[in-house]
């Protein structure tokens, strides 16, 4: 076995159907008081909901967190947060409200309770990101990893079958990435196989009922390990692929890991033959890069990043940024196999490696 280092994460994790009931208890053990609630406009009801759990625990609700955390969103919330002397911030929704609460903490070293009704991992790493002048920015700091976690399968009974099978491929992204990591280890590698095993055996299922509630759990337990693995180990082209993407061209954040994911793969598979064993182990099927594409394409996700909003004219220009400020990769960068990478992933194609 390699050398490896290994820095374990303090996070609490509640875990069950039914476990928002112990949301009380939860911030009592926090030594909190005042709680301020943070949601989407759109998931403004279950803030409500959480406030009323809270009773006279919770001091407001912000529901006005958005995709990306804005740093007007950020200064708006963080100033609500003074304003109401709040001593812990409740963030139930996806990535994006749990952003939001990392951007308040990251400023007031308030602890997060968060509660995540997707499987995009945000509550397990202590990542933060922050977009001013329509530049994202991202980071590390243990300060905004969320104290506590109530996963509740049944929050994510809602969460729309396109979105499920979208979110449930980003946090696969971050358990294939986990498997060739610089820094990874063999702990973080055994949680990657099975969080994608779970989700790719979820997924399926959820389309074909999406309140099945053994899915549902199966979904949000390979989200949280998914998210574990995002949080220990640094990830690679995919995610600055996807970064790129989203960050500079708009994409939305699951579809351009659903698309991009099959085709990070491919460049990556001669390079990592281990992880690509593992990850396709865990898809229960012989190539990882074909396993991913067919997953998405199987589930009714879209696979083409021309139907997503990117414009052809734009890949020489997602190629040049993507090549900048480069994250660790098993396969060096080499510029014609990267905008070759992004024509196919526009056009839809299968992944080549
Ligand atoms: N810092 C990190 O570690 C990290 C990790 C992953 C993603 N992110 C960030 O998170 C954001 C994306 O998060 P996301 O993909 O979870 O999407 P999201 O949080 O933006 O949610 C997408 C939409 O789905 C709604 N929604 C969420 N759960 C729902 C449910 N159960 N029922 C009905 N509607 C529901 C939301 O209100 C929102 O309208 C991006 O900004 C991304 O960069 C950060
Ligand atoms: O955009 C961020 O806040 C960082 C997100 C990240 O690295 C995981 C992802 O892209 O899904």
């Amino acid at each position: 076995m390699k050398p490896f280092i290994y820095t374990a994460q303090p996070s609490r994790v509640i875990f069950g159907n039914g476990a928002l009931a112990q949301l009380s208890e939860e911030i009592n053990a926090m030594g909190a008081k005042k709680a301020l609630v943070l949601s989407t406009p759109e998931q403004r009801a279950s803030a409500q909901k959480i406030a009323d759990l809270l009773g006279s625990h919770a001091v407001g609700i912000f529901d006005r967190a958005v995709m990306h955390v804005p740093i007007e969103t950020a200064r708006e919330a963080r100033a609500v947060a003074r304003q109401l002397g709040a001593d812990c911030a409740v963030a139930i929704g996806g990535g994006s409200t749990i952003g939001l609460g990392k951007a308040i903490a990251m400023e007031s070293g308030l602890p997060i309770l968060a509660i995540p009704t997707t499987y995009a991992g945000s509550e397990m790493t202590p990542i933060f990101g922050i977009t001013e002048a329509g530049i994202k920015k991202t980071g590390r700091d243990l300060r905004v990893l969320p104290r506590t976690v109530i996963y509740d399968p049944e929050l994510s009974q809602s969460l729309p079958v396109g979105l499920s099978v979208t979110s449930g491929i980003n946090a696969i992204a971050h358990a294939a990435e986990g498997l060739y990591a610089v820094d990874g280890n063999p702990i973080m590698s055994l949680m990657a196989e099975e969080g994608i095993a779970a989700i790719s055996r979820a997924l399926p299922q959820i389309r074909q009922q999406s309140d099945q509630m053994a899915a549902r759990s199966d979904a949000l337990y390979g989200a949280w390990l998914c998210g574990t693995v995002l949080g220990h180990v640094g990830m690679a082209l995919h995610h600055k692929l996807c970064h790129t993407l989203g960050g500079s061209f708009n994409l939305p954040h699951a579809e351009t890991h659903t698309i991009v994911l099959s085709h990070a793969l491919a460049y990556n598979a001669k390079a990592a033959p281990q992880a690509m064993v593992r990850i396709a182990r865990a898809l229960q099927v012989d190539s990882a890069p074909q396993g991913i594409y067919e997953l998405a394409l199987h589930n009714g996700a879209p696979v083409a990043l021309k139907d997503i909003g990117m414009r052809e004219q734009d890949l020489d220009k997602a190629c040049d940024i993507a090549l900048q400020n480069q994250y660790p990769n098993p396969r060096p960068l080499e510029r014609s196999a990267l905008r070759q990478l992004l024509q196919n992933a526009f056009d839809g194609a299968p992944p080549q490696a």
